[in-house]
């Protein structure tokens, strides 16, 4: 480590030392590969800083289409759309990535950037290959991001090279963006696992030098592949986000604005350690629409739309609801299965099927809901009809049921007519039935005994 102090600015300016290694750092005490993952601690604990302006950028088209089917054209286009009906002219959905490599990837991005939308910006994902930046510039687009694998798992056993070889060939190709008027955006692919003060900081000391020569952002996307970092205080490098960021900001001097965090949920953090990142320096968290990408995914940006909004207390500007549109979407056009259970999408995410829990909902629906899914969503929350919903969970049926499709009843426990139907319920239990009563049946069920 190399510490300069700096008259003008009055602070200690560190250079880590690059450490090229015979061996790679496979982090055995961490990681043993053999067993589940350990968490070691070093107890360091730095301070938060949040960024003036937090982003979601979206990778839906990217790592969301390298865990499924590939979406068509038409598909594209309409999410982007919703992506900036969502963004709503507030500028917080900064950007989605897209792949530039076949007819129908390329017809995407042109139709996509026909459409003249300030935001979501449109930018490309590319291989580390200097013939690539063509077709980017090609496209007319600004920004791309580069694959810079920095764990040691990925550059001696993949790549097959040694870090120094990497660090040549990433920096090159860098350099090859900027003289080519793009914005590289450098994704250190598996930073959870790499070198942080032998490999990455150092490697980030000579991207700063390449952005300062051609005044121009080099952008760092650090890139939590398998979803092992941890938001716990003073988990140890290189498994502690809050360490991560933090020495990227201030020991890499990257500004907050061109630091972003992407994260997988392979241990259920995918979502923590984004609000993580964003809370110790990064500005950018990358997500995917309903969580869609490799694996277990990456973080939904639904899910940070509303971490963004309890940490600001303002949605400022981003129309929520359309987060109730998009899963529509998904289910209806793409036949996408959401998790019911799913927050803030699934069916089932505002519903009880507990009589005790329908029964609170009937007094007051803020006993037993989030927040006003109804106003906020366009989603109140529902009851399921089982064994278990009892008497109160009927009312609210009928009562919520009728009423989305224009009937006014109004009924209460004390209504014979719902003691009936109570009747049958009970019924389809005492004659077997394991499974909960559509909304049709009951529909057809509840008419009958009201002579609709
Ligand atoms: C391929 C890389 C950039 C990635 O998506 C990840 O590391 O999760």
């Amino acid at each position: 480590m190399n510490v300069k102090f700096n008259p003008k600015t009055h602070i200690l300016e560190i250079e880590y030392q690059f450490r090229d290694v015979d061996e790679p750092n496979l982090f055995r005490n961490i990681y043993p590969y053999n067993e589940v993952p350990r968490l070691v601690f070093n107890h360091r604990i730095v301070p938060m800083n949040v960024p003036e302006k937090l982003y979601i950028t979206d990778t839906t088209f990217r790592d969301g289409q390298q865990s499924r089917s590939p979406y068509t054209v038409e598909q594209i286009c309409r999410i982007y759309d919703y992506l900036h009906e969502l963004d709503n002219g507030s500028g917080i959905i900064l950007h989605t990535e897209f792949f530039v490599y076949s007819k129908q990837d390329k017809e995407a991005v042109l139709k996509c950037l026909e459409k003249g939308y300030d935001f979501p910006k449109v930018t490309a994902w590319i291989r580390a290959k200097k013939e690539d930046f063509e077709i980017v510039k090609s496209l007319g687009i600004k920004e791309t991001g580069i694959l810079v694998s920095c764990s040691d798992y990925h550059i001696f056993k993949k790549l097959k090279m040694t870090r120094s070889q990497a660090m040549k060939q990433y920096l090159e190709i860098v350099s090859a963006a900027l003289e080519a008027g793009i914005i590289p955006r450098c994704h250190f692919e598996d930073i959870t696992r790499a070198d942080f003060y032998g490999f990455v900081l150092p490697f980030i000391n000579e991207l700063m030098k390449l952005s300062k020569e051609a005044n121009m952002p080099v952008k760092i996307r650090a890139c939590d592949t398998l979803g092992l970092g941890s938001p716990i205080p003073g988990v140890a490098l290189p498994r502690s986000v809050p360490q991560i960021i933090y020495g990227i900001v201030n020991y890499g001097e990257v500004p907050s604005e061109w630091l972003e965090w992407h994260g997988h949920n392979d241990f259920y953090k995918a979502v923590i350690n984004s609000t993580m990142a964003w809370l110790y320096g990064a500005s950018m968290v990358n997500t995917s629409l309903l969580g869609i990408g490799e694996r277990t995914g990456n973080t939904p940006l639904e899910a940070m739309v509303m971490e963004y909004i309890q940490i600001r207390g303002s949605a400022d500007g981003m129309n929520v609801a359309v987060i109730s549109e998009i899963a529509d979407y998904f289910k209806r056009e793409i036949g996408y299965e959401i998790p019911p259970m799913t927050p803030f999408v699934g069916d089932n995410f505002n519903a009880t099927r507990a009589g005790i829990h329908a029964d609170g909902l009937m007094k007051d629906e803020e006993i037993y809901n989030i927040f006003d899914t109804g106003k906020i969503l366009g989603r109140p929350p529902k009851v399921i009809i089982d064994a278990y919903s009892g008497i109160a969970g009927i009312v609210i049926w009928i009562n919520r049921y009728f009423k989305d499709s224009g009937i006014d009843i109004q009924v209460d426990k004390k209504d014979p007519r719902v003691q009936k139907v109570k009747e049958w319920v009970d019924s389809q239990y005492e004659n077997g039935r394991n499974t909960s009563i559509s909304d049709e049946e009951l529909k057809e069920v509840v008419s009958k005994i009201f002579g609709l």
